[in-house]
Protein backbone atom coordinates (compact mmCIF):
# COMPACT_ATOMS: atom_id res chain seq x y z
CA UNK A 1 0.00 0.00 0.00
CA UNK A 2 1.70 3.98 -0.04
CA UNK A 3 0.74 5.26 2.57
CA UNK A 4 1.04 8.85 2.95
CA UNK A 5 2.63 10.08 7.01
CA UNK A 6 2.69 12.95 8.90
CA UNK A 7 3.56 14.52 11.85
CA UNK A 8 4.28 17.37 14.05
CA UNK A 9 7.27 17.33 16.56
CA UNK A 10 5.09 15.76 19.19
CA UNK A 11 4.51 13.08 16.90
CA UNK A 12 7.78 12.91 14.94
CA UNK A 13 9.52 10.41 16.76
CA UNK A 14 6.70 8.25 16.56
CA UNK A 15 6.46 9.05 12.83
CA UNK A 16 9.57 7.53 12.33
CA UNK A 17 8.69 4.34 14.13
CA UNK A 18 5.71 3.51 12.39
CA UNK A 19 7.15 4.57 9.21
CA UNK A 20 10.10 1.84 9.63
CA UNK A 21 7.70 -0.68 10.48
CA UNK A 22 5.60 -0.14 7.48
CA UNK A 23 8.70 -0.12 5.16
CA UNK A 24 9.52 -3.65 6.95
CA UNK A 25 6.55 -4.85 5.84
CA UNK A 26 6.49 -3.97 2.08
CA UNK A 27 4.76 -0.56 1.84
CA UNK A 28 5.68 2.67 0.30
CA UNK A 29 5.87 5.33 3.02
CA UNK A 30 5.75 9.14 1.44
CA UNK A 31 6.76 10.96 4.55
CA UNK A 32 5.24 14.85 4.12
CA UNK A 33 7.08 15.96 7.15
CA UNK A 34 8.08 16.80 9.98
CA UNK A 35 11.57 15.74 9.52
CA UNK A 36 12.68 16.93 13.14
CA UNK A 37 11.21 17.60 16.65
CA UNK A 38 11.69 21.43 16.01
CA UNK A 39 8.16 22.87 17.22
CA UNK A 40 6.19 23.39 14.40
CA UNK A 41 2.35 23.97 13.30
CA UNK A 42 0.65 20.22 12.65
CA UNK A 43 -2.09 21.50 10.14
CA UNK A 44 0.53 21.87 7.82
CA UNK A 45 1.23 18.28 7.81
CA UNK A 46 -2.11 17.21 8.02
CA UNK A 47 -3.12 19.06 5.24
CA UNK A 48 -0.04 17.46 3.02
CA UNK A 49 -0.67 14.15 3.90
CA UNK A 50 -4.71 14.39 2.98
CA UNK A 51 -3.54 15.82 -0.21
CA UNK A 52 -1.57 12.88 -1.04
CA UNK A 53 -4.65 10.72 -0.19
CA UNK A 54 -7.12 13.09 -1.89
CA UNK A 55 -5.28 13.28 -5.45
CA UNK A 56 -4.71 9.43 -5.65
CA UNK A 57 -0.87 9.33 -4.98
CA UNK A 58 -1.49 7.50 -1.56
CA UNK A 59 -3.80 4.93 -0.96
CA UNK A 60 -4.37 5.93 3.08
CA UNK A 61 -2.18 8.55 5.46
CA UNK A 62 -0.72 7.70 8.79
CA UNK A 63 -0.72 11.09 10.73
CA UNK A 64 0.45 11.63 14.43
CA UNK A 65 0.59 14.70 16.58
CA UNK A 66 0.72 15.49 20.80
CA UNK A 67 -2.62 13.89 20.81
CA UNK A 68 -3.89 12.65 17.20
CA UNK A 69 -6.58 15.51 17.47
CA UNK A 70 -5.16 18.52 15.83
CA UNK A 71 -3.62 16.80 12.92
CA UNK A 72 -6.80 14.81 12.37
CA UNK A 73 -9.08 17.96 12.46
CA UNK A 74 -6.30 19.23 9.78
CA UNK A 75 -6.61 16.17 7.54
CA UNK A 76 -10.71 16.11 7.71
CA UNK A 77 -10.86 19.28 5.68
CA UNK A 78 -9.07 18.00 3.01
CA UNK A 79 -12.36 17.40 0.44
CA UNK A 80 -12.52 13.52 0.47
CA UNK A 81 -10.78 12.62 3.48
CA UNK A 82 -12.59 10.31 6.16
CA UNK A 83 -9.13 11.03 9.19
CA UNK A 84 -10.16 8.69 12.31
CA UNK A 85 -8.88 10.29 15.60
CA UNK A 86 -8.23 6.37 17.09
CA UNK A 87 -6.58 5.47 20.93
CA UNK A 88 -6.94 1.61 20.76
CA UNK A 89 -7.63 -0.80 18.21
CA UNK A 90 -11.53 -1.40 18.22
CA UNK A 91 -12.23 1.69 16.94
CA UNK A 92 -9.12 1.77 14.22
CA UNK A 93 -11.00 -1.55 12.91
CA UNK A 94 -14.85 -0.48 13.52
CA UNK A 95 -13.32 3.10 11.65
CA UNK A 96 -12.47 1.15 8.34
CA UNK A 97 -15.60 -1.51 8.97
CA UNK A 98 -18.30 1.53 8.88
CA UNK A 99 -16.63 4.72 8.43
CA UNK A 100 -13.97 3.55 5.30
CA UNK A 101 -11.61 6.11 7.15
CA UNK A 102 -9.15 6.76 4.54
CA UNK A 103 -6.70 8.67 7.13
CA UNK A 104 -5.98 7.61 11.25
CA UNK A 105 -4.25 10.15 13.34
CA UNK A 106 -2.94 8.83 16.28
CA UNK A 107 -1.26 11.00 19.61
CA UNK A 108 2.19 9.97 20.26
CA UNK A 109 1.22 11.65 24.12
CA UNK A 110 -1.69 9.54 24.41
CA UNK A 111 -0.59 6.28 23.72
CA UNK A 112 2.83 4.27 23.32
CA UNK A 113 4.34 2.68 20.77
CA UNK A 114 3.28 -0.83 20.88
CA UNK A 115 -0.23 0.25 21.20
CA UNK A 116 0.26 2.69 18.01
CA UNK A 117 1.76 0.05 16.42
CA UNK A 118 -1.47 -2.41 16.84
CA UNK A 119 -3.96 0.45 15.98
CA UNK A 120 -1.93 0.77 12.65
CA UNK A 121 -2.14 -2.75 12.27
CA UNK A 122 -5.27 -3.64 12.65
CA UNK A 123 -6.56 -0.01 10.55
CA UNK A 124 -4.62 -1.59 7.88
CA UNK A 125 -6.15 -4.79 7.41
CA UNK A 126 -9.47 -4.13 8.05
CA UNK A 127 -11.68 -3.85 4.89
CA UNK A 128 -14.67 -1.81 5.06
CA UNK A 129 -17.98 -3.62 4.99
CA UNK A 130 -20.22 -1.46 2.39
CA UNK A 131 -23.77 -2.40 2.65
CA UNK A 132 -25.33 0.06 4.62
CA UNK A 133 -22.58 2.16 5.60
CA UNK A 134 -22.02 2.83 2.54
CA UNK A 135 -24.80 4.56 2.19
CA UNK A 136 -23.73 6.81 5.13
CA UNK A 137 -20.26 7.66 4.17
CA UNK A 138 -21.84 8.67 0.80
CA UNK A 139 -23.63 11.22 3.22
CA UNK A 140 -20.87 12.10 4.62
CA UNK A 141 -19.01 12.62 1.18
CA UNK A 142 -21.73 14.61 0.11
CA UNK A 143 -22.04 16.75 2.96
CA UNK A 144 -18.20 17.22 2.28
CA UNK A 145 -18.67 18.46 -1.45
CA UNK A 146 -21.39 20.62 -0.40
CA UNK A 147 -19.62 22.49 1.94
CA UNK A 148 -16.18 22.33 0.76
CA UNK A 149 -14.88 20.24 3.13
O1 LIG B 1 -3.61 18.55 18.61
C1 LIG B 1 -2.49 19.07 18.74
C2 LIG B 1 -1.30 18.28 19.03
O2 LIG B 1 -1.47 17.49 20.16
C3 LIG B 1 0.02 19.04 19.09
O3 LIG B 1 1.01 18.07 18.96
C4 LIG B 1 0.24 19.85 20.36
O4 LIG B 1 -0.77 20.83 20.51
C5 LIG B 1 1.62 20.50 20.36
O5 LIG B 1 1.82 21.12 21.57
P1 LIG B 1 3.19 21.80 21.94
O6 LIG B 1 3.42 22.89 20.95
O7 LIG B 1 2.97 22.33 23.35
O8 LIG B 1 4.27 20.77 21.87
Amino acid sequence: MRIAMGSDHAGFELKERLARRLRDQGHEVIDVGTHSTQSCDYPVFGEAAARKVASGEADRAVLVCGTGQGIGMSANKVAGIRCAIVSEAFSARLSREHNDANALAIGARVVGPGVAEEIVDVWLATDFLGGRHARRVAQIDRMGAALGA
